[in-house]
């Protein structure tokens, strides 16, 4: 509330100014962008009763558990999460996944149309149509969707490829009774809660079975890793490359590990800036292994971000676009997840990676960054549509399910009816956090990757670079940081790349190899890319 007051005082009083008389850009930016409030455009008692659908979406979200018959009850962090990592038997990994639709999507349904509503109402009262215009106002282009679009259909052959090769594999763990190898794949069967990254069943499709990779998270607890060493290996990248360390308040106020007093909490990964130039915090539930490894290091540029740019007027502190702020970190790991830098960080042993070993290296990457591609679109492509009321609220359920068939290839595990509320299950939707910036990102992080490791004088394959220690590299990401928002993205994305749009070129080239290697593998098997059955067997 205090927060909406905030923008209210200060956005109705820039709503006095017409944009178009002033001359100086910097002025004409901060004004639009001050004109902008929000939900705090809502009436009183309208903006109390939306914080309170959001509170209520939240923490039905993080409250939320699984029970055992008779036992105990399973919250999703981390011990839901970890059957549906670890878990190889599908009846059990169904009684976690619909547990968890059960005990989160159904209760938010009702809520979400309100939701829906109120969203509508502030976007119309901010000048905008409704609430996806909004959103995507932030990326400051008249040709967003088609945009996005163009990069899915590119990226699109290396994940139909991916997706047979998957499908496969798993037909071979599964059988013929669960997998349709002309089909759809059952969306609980991928390692994952929202079947979003699937590098959980990596052991499950590894090309060379004979040379698996090293387990870094038992080499991680072997060396008697704690959350607090995983936060301190993380900010070490960000200063070698001259980057900022991060304040002693980051450490005094950051929430690192889940409490042990009882305190319920949401508990997926968020930074925060405290807008006072001092005060920046993670909050994290963290356990010792390598993917909350690299989500410690993705949480650690947002900090790098909110630090860089923390003398700026309020009004652009953020980041370029939304993708920018969340391809930082993300651009990072990149490095950090090489080869060649596990190996500095004595995280792995082996000294040399042989073809194979990197095709293995490849579909690792590519079971986090290529299955994600279909899952970052549809999100806000299922929003956007309820929100412009293609989608009516007596088929959410139906509509979100061809959204996840169309792109993903994925069906339910179980009949679904509109007594569900499936997407409401994923933490962004419950949350009303926009996605589209994790898709952008994922192409961005891989531009801005090739970028950095040229300045850093890196030769050779993109997916063996790992900035570490270049001072070249951090410079040109320091200069773009410290720009927050004052400049339009693709202005920043210039003074990085050359480049002023956003392109699949370096991501594409970064999988290659696997790329080559895929489409061998799949004309050998005589594979079906995509998915012409386009049910799951139990629909019969
Ligand atoms: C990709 C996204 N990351 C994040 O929220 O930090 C997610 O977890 O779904
Ligand atoms: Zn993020």
């Amino acid at each position: 509330m205090e927060r909406s007051q905030h923008m209210l005082f200060f956005g109705t009083r820039a709503r006095l100014f017409k944009i178009a008389r002033f001359q100086d850009p910097v002025v004409k930016r901060m004004l639009s962008k001050l004109q902008n409030i929000d939900k705090a455009a809502l009436p009183k008692d309208e903006l109390r009763e939306y914080n309170k659908i959001l509170a209520y979406m939240e923490t039905t979200y993080s409250m939320a558990q699984v029970c055992l018959n008779e036992g105990p009850c399973l919250p999703l962090e981390p011990d839901l999460e970890e059957v549906m990592a670890t878990s190889r038997d599908q009846k059990e990994l169904l009684w976690a996944w619909q547990g968890w639709r059960d005990a989160v999507g159904r209760q938010l349904r009702i809520t979400f149309e309100r939701y829906v509503q109120l969203s509508n109402k502030a976007a119309k009262l901010n000048g905008y149509v409704d609430m996806g215009a909004l959103w995507r106002s932030k990326y400051e282009s008249d040709t967003l969707e088609q945009d996005l679009e163009q990069l899915y259909r590119e990226l699109q052959p290396l994940y139909l490829n991916l997706h047979a090769y998957v499908r496969r594999a798993l037909h071979r763990h599964y059988g013929p009774e669960f997998i349709d190898l002309r089909g759809p794949i059952p969306a609980h069967l991928l390692g994952n809660m929202w079947a979003q990254s699937w590098v959980n069943i990596l052991d499950l499709v590894l090309p060379f079975p004979k040379k698996p990779p090293e387990d870094i998270t038992k080499i991680m607890r072997g060396q008697h890793w704690k959350p607090k060493k995983m936060f301190i290996e993380a900010e070490r990248f960000y200063t070698s490359l001259g980057l900022l360390p991060t304040p002693p308040e980051f450490w005094k106020n950051s929430m690192m590990e889940r409490p042990t007093d009882g305190r319920e909490l949401e508990c997926h990964a968020s930074a925060w800036d405290f807008y006072n130039s001092k005060d920046f915090r993670i909050k994290k539930c963290t356990e010792v292994t390598i993917e909350d490894l690299l989500s410690i290091f993705h949480q650690m540029g947002h900090i790098q971000y909110f630090l860089q740019y923390r003398n700026l007027s309020v009004i652009f502190r953020a980041g370029a676009n939304p993708a920018f702020e969340e391809a930082v970190g993300s651009v990072i790991t990149l490095s950090v997840f090489s080869h060649k830098h596990l190996l500095n960080r004595g995280l792995v042993s082996h000294q040399h990676q042989d073809s194979e070993e990197e095709v293995n290296f490849l579909m690792g990457i590519a079971l986090d960054k290529i299955a994600f591609i279909p899952f970052a679109y549809l999100m806000d492509l299922f929003r956007w549509k309820v929100f412009d009321g293609t989608i009516q609220k007596d088929v959410y359920n139906q509509e979100w399910w061809n959204l996840r068939l169309k792109y993903q290839g994925l069906c339910p595990p179980v009949p679904r009816t509109e007594e569900d509320f499936d997407p409401g299950a994923k933490f962004h939707i419950s949350a009303s956090v926009p996605y589209i910036r994790y898709f952008l990102s994922l192409v961005l992080q891989f531009q801005l990757h090739e970028a950095l490791c040229k300045a850093s004088g890196h030769m050779g394959p993109l997916h063996r670079c790992d900035i570490y220690n270049s001072k070249m590299a951090g410079k040109l990401l320091e200069d773009v940081l410290k720009l927050g928002s004052s400049k339009p993205w693709p202005e920043v994305l210039e003074k990085i790349t050359g480049q002023t749009e956003v392109s699949a070129k370096a991501l594409m080239t970064y999988f290659k190899p696997l790329l080559n290697w895929l489409v061998t593998e799949n004309v050998r098997q005589g594979e079906i890319l995509g998915w012409p059955d386009f049910s799951c067997y139990f629909e019969e």
